[in-house]
């Protein structure tokens, strides 16, 4: 699939340790630009861990990772931060209102956000601009899902990583931040690399996917890969026997 668009991420031979124990195993592939990525596998098999190497939070025992054909290693670890956002389950948040949380990562670069950025923010998140001044506390939890994304958005990132962003989410929350992803995708063609559990939200969302298992990419291609997979244990998995 790298040989189609322009890679955002590419992998090159990359192992991940800690201490003895082997993480991540000879990882090698790209991750296009300006399209959606799905990475899904069995709980355990390196997915989070890959999510990680991806804005240099952890670094590689071997191999090499190039974020936009650059070395990872060679960013300022500020700029690269804003490049490649990362979105969690449950994001932290401080005990204040919405535009503290959305200010957080400019605040933290000693900068403020205008007003009218944080409305445009909310709206691109389909979040009424009423919100702003209300206490995070008060949110319903699909509405603090949202504000975590635009605040992950404050930076315009390039890339925008999420670890299962709407496994806690009820179906017509987790469908608004499905629908609100798509659209940012679409939007500014930011690059999105999302890991989920939920094997139909990686076929229906996702351009292409990456199944992981016991630290190694075992298969990837375009989404549709998970209604006909080629390797065996994909396909036990697909299946729901291996979990
Ligand atoms: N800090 C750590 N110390 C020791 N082992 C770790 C640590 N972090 C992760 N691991 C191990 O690394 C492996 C990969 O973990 P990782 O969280 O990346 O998997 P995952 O595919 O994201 O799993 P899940 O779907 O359950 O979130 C697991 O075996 C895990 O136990």
């Amino acid at each position: 699939m790298s040989t189609q668009y322009k890679p955002a991420i590419h992998f090159q031979h990359v192992d991940y340790r800690i201490g003895d124990i082997e993480i991540l195993n000879d990882i090698t592939g790209s991750f296009p630009q300006g399209r959606i990525t799905t990475l899904v596998g069995p709980s355990g098999a390196g997915k989070s861990t890959l999510l990680k190497l991806c804005n240099g939070l952890i670094s590689p025992a071997n191999g090499e990772i190039f974020v936009k054909d650059k070395a990872i290693g060679e960013y300022d670890p500020v700029e690269l931060r804003r490049m490649v956002g990362m979105a969690l389950q449950s994001a932290p948040m401080v005990n204040g209102t919405v535009y503290e949380n959305l200010n957080l990562p400019l605040e933290l670069q000693g900068q403020q956000l205008a007003k009218e950025e944080a409305l445009e923010l909310l709206e691109d998140v389909g979040l009424k601009g009423d919100l702003l001044e209300r206490k995070v506390k008060e949110l319903s939890g699909g509405q603090r899902q949202k504000v975590s994304i635009a605040r992950t958005l404050v930076n315009k990132p390039e890339i925008l990583l999420m670890d299962e962003i709407t496994s806690s989410l009820d179906r017509a929350s987790k469908l608004e931040v499905e629908e609100l992803i798509s659209k940012i995708n679409r939007k500014y063609k930011t690059t999105i690399i999302w890991i989920t559990h939920n094997l139909q939200q990686a076929l229906e969302i996702g351009d292409y996917t990456w199944v992981m298992m016991d630290g190694q990419v075992v298969e990837t291609g375009e989404s549709s890969l998970l209604e006909d997979p080629q390797n065996d244990r994909v396909e036990e998995f697909v299946k729901g026997v291996v979990s």
